[in-house]
C-alpha cells in the first residue's frame, strides 16, 4: 500500500501510495496513519497546508520553524510539478549543509517526507502548480525561520536554465546557513 524509498540523505524519504485506476479514474489513500506506522512513520500530523504558484519558476523558502515548533513536512503536488530540496541543518550530522532533491508532481504521484531537522524549499517546473502539504506542528509565525536558497556554501542546483525565480520579499533577503545560530543537533 505503501512504497517508501530513502533519498541520498535518508533521513529524507520519497513516498508513493498506491492508486487504484479504473474506467472513472483513480482512488488513493494519499495519507493513512496506520500505513505510516507500520513504515515506521509515526509523526502526528495537525495541519494542512496548501499553496499556488501562477508562475514557472516560483521559489518558496527555504523554511523550518525552530522548536518546539519543528515541523516534519509530507508534501506532495496537486497539479503541475515542482523540484523539492531539504537540506540538513542538524549540527553534527555527517550530512551537515548538504542538500537532496526529488521532483514531485502530480503526474508521478509521489510525495516526499522532509523531517524536522531540514530546511524545506521547491522552485516549481510548471505554472499554476498547487502544492498541499501535511506538517507536525502548528504554524507559529515567531518561529518560522529562512535560509538563503542560493546560499553558495549549500550550492543548490535549482534547474533556474538562466531565468529568475519568483521570491517572497521575506525570502529573498534570508540568512546564509552560516549566519545561522545552532538550532537543530543531530542525534546519531
Ligand atoms: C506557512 C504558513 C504561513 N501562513 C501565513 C503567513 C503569511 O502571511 C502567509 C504566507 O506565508 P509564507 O510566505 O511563509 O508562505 P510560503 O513561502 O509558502 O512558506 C511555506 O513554504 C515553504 C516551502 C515551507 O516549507 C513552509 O511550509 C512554509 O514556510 O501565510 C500561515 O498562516 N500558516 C502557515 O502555516
Amino acid at each position: 500500500m505503501l512504497e517508501v524509498i530513502p533519498l541520498a540523505i535518508p533521513d529524507v524519504l520519497e513516498i508513493k501510495p498506491r492508486k487504484f485506476g479504473d474506467d472513472r479514474g483513480f482512488f488513493s489513500e494519499t495519507y493513512n496513519a496506520q500505513r505510516f506506522a507500520e513504515a515506521g512513520l509515526s509523526m502526528p500530523f495537525v495541519q494542512d497546508n496548501q499553496s499556488f504558484s501562477a508562475a514557472r519558476l516560483t521559489l518558496r523558502g527555504l523554511h523550518y520553524q525552530t522548536p518546539p515548533f519543528a515541523q516534519d513536512k509530507l508534501v506532495r503536488v496537486l497539479k503541475g510539478a515542482i523540484l523539492d530540496v531539504a537540506v540538513d541543518i542538524r549540527h553534527g550530522s555527517p550530512t551537515f549543509g548538504a542538500w537532496v532533491a526529488l521532483h514531485v508532481s502530480a503526474k508521478a504521484f509521489n510525495q516526499i517526507l522532509v523531517p524536522k531537522g531540514f530546511a524545506h524549499g521547491f522552485l516549481t517546473l510548471e505554472p499554476d502548480t498547487e502544492v498541499f502539504y501535511k506538517v507536525s506542528a502548528p504554524y507559529s509565525g515567531e518561529h518560522d525561520r529562512g535560509i538563503r536558497w542560493d546560499d553558495p556554501q549549500i550550492g543548490i542546483d535549482w534547474p533556474l536554465d538562466g531565468g529568475t525565480p519568483v521570491l517572497s520579499d521575506k525570502d529573498a533577503v534570508a540568512p546564509t546557513l552560516e549566519e545561522t545560530p545552532v538550532i537543530f543537533t543531530h542525534q546519531a
